[in-house]
């Protein structure tokens, strides 16, 4: 078996090397005659899987993407063509979650306001709204969630409608990117709604760059207007509007999912879906390959939760770290080689923290371990 395989797929040795020959590619190069022999086809969301890139192979079985997002994949084509696909269902939603969580205290420090006070609107109620919500709940901070398609399946939880939504002080998107169907996500957040939005209000896009208009956002900034701003992704990427950085309060290379748990966990559910079609048992798991995390932190016992909270978030992922790289070096480097780049960053559940601690029981509810 031939098993092709991003280079940006950590751990993709050690899951797969027992199951055939293993071809590493670089994901914006892959060609037709580079895969035209491969069995098994393992992507990232940079590169297109239709019928130009498979036109030449007729041997593919199988296409997985270490992703939650599938937009870059004809799905249709492979279905015609008898290709079973998988993606990576919450493979990296802790971690956008946590991108969110350490962008709001760095926030709360820069333009000092009480999170507690505020209700931030989580548009977009799947894996990673889901997590933001529960580390919400685990602070007390209020919020709203708004996924028209949850609602309408019957989701026990309180929805919201977009135009409550965009009253709250903080919006969170969260949604996959669609075009031409009920509820398309694309340029959701156009020029009309993008005006409704107050100097005070905050916009945090860690989903899909096209779910805003990149375009009227910038020309609500120049015009000294708008939400403050969190991007993580953008409008054809890699080729960015790279005016709006400069507008943005905190601003990253499509990272938010990046933590090595996230990546990892995608490469993971790639190896249980492979596992399963060829009929092989599931003997590994991704804790016997990460390794130990060591954090220098502080020991310091504050009677503030927020403040105690805002110290473990940043021992553990300070994203003013990835938004200076990103401000500093995409002059000089690539978008895709910041990413393809990246330090590494861990989870919350990497820092083990005595029940001594200050606050254990919150600490413990955000996803920190908490020795017992
Ligand atoms: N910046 C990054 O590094 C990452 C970005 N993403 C992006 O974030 C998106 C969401 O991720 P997950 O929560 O894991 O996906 P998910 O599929 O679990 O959840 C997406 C939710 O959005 C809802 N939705 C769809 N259209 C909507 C609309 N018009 N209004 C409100 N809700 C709508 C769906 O019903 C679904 O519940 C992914 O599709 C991907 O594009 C995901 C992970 C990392
Ligand atoms: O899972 C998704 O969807 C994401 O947006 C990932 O963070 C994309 O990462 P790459 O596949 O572009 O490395």
């Amino acid at each position: 078996m031939k098993i092709f395989y991003d280079e940006n797929i950590p751990y993709a040795k050690e899951f797969f090397h027992d199951f055939g020959e293993l071809v590493p590619f670089a994901g914006r190069e892959l060609s037709a005659e580079q895969v035209k022999d491969a069995d098994v086809l393992l992507v990232r969301s940079i590169t297109k899987v239709n019928e130009q890139l498979l036109h030449l192979n007729t041997k593919l079985t199988f296409v997985g993407t270490a992703t939650i997002g599938f937009d870059h994949i004809d799905q249709s084509y492979l279905k015609q063509r008898n290709v079973v696909f998988t993606n990576a269902p919450g493979c990296n939603a802790i971690s956008v979650a946590e991108y969110v969580l350490s962008a709001l205290m760095v926030l709360v420090e820069r333009l000092g306001f009480d999170l507690k006070t505020k209700t931030i609107g989580i548009v977009g109620a799947g894996n990673t709204g889901t997590r933001l919500s529960e580390k919400l709940d685990a602070l007390g901070i209020n919020y709203l969630l708004c996924d028209p398609l949850l609602e309408k399946s019957g989701d026990a939880r309180t929805f919201s409608s977009l135009n409550e939504i965009v009253n709250c002080d903080i919006i969170s998107l969260h949604v996959p990117i669609t075009k031409e169907c009920e509820h398309s996500t694309y340029h959701m957040f156009n020029q009309a709604v993008l005006t409704e939005l107050s100097s005070q209000q905050i916009l945090i896009n860690a989903c899909r760059g096209e779910v805003i208009d990149n375009q009227a956002l910038l020309q609500l900034k120049q015009n000294n207007r708008g939400p403050h701003l969190v991007l993580d992704v953008w409008e054809n990427e890699p080729k960015i509007l790279t005016e709006l950085i400069a507008f943005c309060e905190l601003t990253t290379a499509h990272i938010a999912g990046y933590s090595l748990e996230g990546k990892a966990r995608g490469t993971e559910m790639l190896y249980q879906a492979l596992s399963k079609l060829a009929n092989k048992p599931i003997e590994k798991q991704l804790e016997q390959f990460l390794p130990k995390a060591e954090f220098e932190y502080e020991k310091q016992h504050p009677n503030n939760e927020l403040i105690t909270v805002k110290q473990r978030v940043f021992d553990v992922y300070d994203v003013r770290r990835d938004d200076k790289i990103f401000r500093e070096q995409l002059n000089i480097k690539s978008f895709d080689y910041l990413r393809k780049n990246y330090p590494v960053r861990r989870e919350f559940s990497a820092l083990e923290l005595s029940a001594q601690h200050s606050w254990p029981q919150t600490l413990k509810n955000l996803g920190f371990k908490v020795k017992v």
